[in-house]
């Protein structure tokens, strides 16, 4: 995981144009640069990255860490009333450091508050001043940022996620990533029924997700999903939808045997919408192969929509799209699988299973 981790900083300094040297000393992963506030903000993107700390290197001797502490101080503009701690933490054999944590905190202490007129508060500081000292050297920081934790993305294998250019689907893309799934992004292209606003918001999202995974091959697979919407609102009134998710679940389950991936993700959510039903997520999920994972099946729809917001890729827009125009007036929230697969064109799975195994592979 740590390795992992490593190459995705290193990958993610590159793509930032922040020339650093990379390195894993002890539990931490160590970005040598003369930018560090730019790197650790690419660093705090990436899954697996719980923080980043822009921090000065300097020996383990108590004056160095005092200097190193004068001069973030110095640089930090504390406001007259604002407060500090310090916190600290050290690695090293014995007798490796002539001074004890508690030592530590004392000097550094002194020298902030000498440099800033600012009060000690231990209990909610404004600020904390971070010492980590790893046998010979010492890592000074008073500035963190916050990653999104999780796993570094790979570590998990590789899930083939149904996206859409609506809000849910890359959000539940995201959660994926975060918890260390390579995605592979289907988009199901409706064809008469689509629209390119549509497909571009979905690919324009993928990309904004992308940049979190720097070393994942997140490439779009766009099927061509025309042909299987025609022949679902031919054959089909009431149960439309739920066979328009299973064709959508055996095209991305066709895209999964290609990309090797071991499941399939959806941006459902329990009870969102009339296809979502308990019911009807049990009816389609018989159309894959491989487990349906919904991250977002018990989120309600404003944290979604906040956590889209953060992520960058919402967009307020509503894009008038085929599903409007697909539905029946009085769809089915109550599907049994057989009802559905009654109503469906002959051999509709086996044709969207190949359709997704011959998506395009499309360049991000
Ligand atoms: N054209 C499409 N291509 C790929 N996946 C799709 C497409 N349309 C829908 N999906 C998948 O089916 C799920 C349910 O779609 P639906 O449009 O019913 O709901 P939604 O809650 O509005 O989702 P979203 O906001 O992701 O579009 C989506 O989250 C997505 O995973």
């Amino acid at each position: 995981m740590a390795d992992r981790v490593a190459a995705d900083v290193a990958a993610a300094l590159r793509e930032a144009d922040v020339d650093a040297e990379v390195e894993q000393l002890w539990s931490r992963t160590v970005v040598r640069t003369g930018r560090p506030t730019a790197a650790a903000q690419a660093a705090a993107t990436l899954p697996g990255v719980g923080f980043a700390r822009p921090a000065v290197a300097t020996e383990a001797r108590l004056d160095a860490i005092g200097d190193a502490a004068r001069s973030l101080a110095a640089a930090a503009s504390h406001g007259s009333d604002e407060t500090y701690a310090v916190d600290s933490d050290r690695v090293g054999a014995d007798g490796d450091h002539p001074f004890s944590n508690r030592d530590l905190q004392r000097e550094a202490g002194r020298v902030v508050g000498e440099t800033t007129g600012a009060a000690v508060d231990l209990d909610d500081p404004d600020r904390t001043y971070r010492i980590e000292v790893r046998e010979a050297e010492a890592f000074v920081s008073v500035r963190r940022f916050r990653g999104p934790g999780g796993l570094p993305v790979g570590s998990q294998g590789r899930v083939a996620v149904l996206v859409s250019g609506g809000i849910d689907s890359p959000v539940a893309m995201w959660r994926l990533l975060r918890r260390g799934c390579a995605t592979v992004p289907v988009y199901v292209d409706l064809g008469d029924y689509g629209g390119a606003d549509h497909r571009a918001r979905a690919l324009a999202a993928v990309a904004t997700l992308a940049s979190r995974a720097p070393r994942a091959d997140l490439r779009p697979r766009v099927v061509d999903g025309g042909p299987l919407v025609e022949r679902v609102v031919d054959a089909t009134r009431d149960t439309r939808m739920l066979s328009l998710r299973r064709a959508m679940l055996a095209a991305a389950d066709g895209a999964a045997d290609r990309a090797d991936a071991h499941s399939l993700a959806t941006g459902e959510a329990i009870g969102q919408k009339s296809s979502q039903t308990g019911a009807n997520l049990a009816a389609t999920d018989a159309a894959a192969s491989r487990p349906v994972h919904r991250p977002l099946l018990a989120s309600d729809k404003a944290d979604i929509v906040a956590e889209a917001r953060r992520l960058g890729t919402y967009d307020g827009s509503t894009v008038p799209v085929g599903c409007e125009r697909i539905a029946p007036s009085h769809p089915e929230t109550n599907a049994t699988p057989a009802a559905v697969v009654d109503a469906e064109p002959e051999s509709l799975l086996e044709a969207a299973r190949e359709a997704g195994r011959d998506a395009e592979i499309v360049p991000l």
